[in-house]
């Protein structure tokens, strides 16, 4: 059982952990913005090279790698590949976007609209 604690003290324990919450998610998006970064450097080069948008054989090797590191640090492996996933998608629309295809901000029309 977990000791009773009061909400006085709650309040002061809750206030600690968000804040180091703040910086994880501050360094978060510091990572994220990095590696945006890079892969922009990446989406040019495959422009200027006509290669292709996304490399399916890159992101199996990704994908093995993260759920494997996953796991080892105790996270759902399910959702390190989704995270994973969610970041890759937006890099082959950044990519595409360069290659002169699909506008970044624009959905596809609604047929019929
Ligand atoms: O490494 C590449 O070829 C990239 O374009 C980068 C990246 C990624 O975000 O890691 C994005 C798309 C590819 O399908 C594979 C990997």
């Amino acid at each position: 059982m977990t000791e009773p604690v009061d909400q006085v003290e709650a309040q002061r324990q809750l206030a600690a952990i968000r804040g180091s919450i703040d910086n994880i998610d501050a360094a978060l998006v510091h990572i994220l913005a990095e590696r945006f970064k890079q892969t922009q450097r990446v989406g040019v080069l495959k422009a200027a090279s006509g290669l292709p948008a996304s490399d399916p054989a890159r992101e199996r090797e990704q994908i093995a790698r993260l759920r494997a590191l996953a796991k080892d640090a105790h996270l759902d492996p399910e959702f390190a590949e989704k995270f994973l996933g969610f970041i890759i998608d937006e890099v082959i629309k950044h990519h595409e976007h360069l290659a002169g295809g699909v506008p970044l901000d624009e959905e596809a029309p609604t047929p019929g609209a």
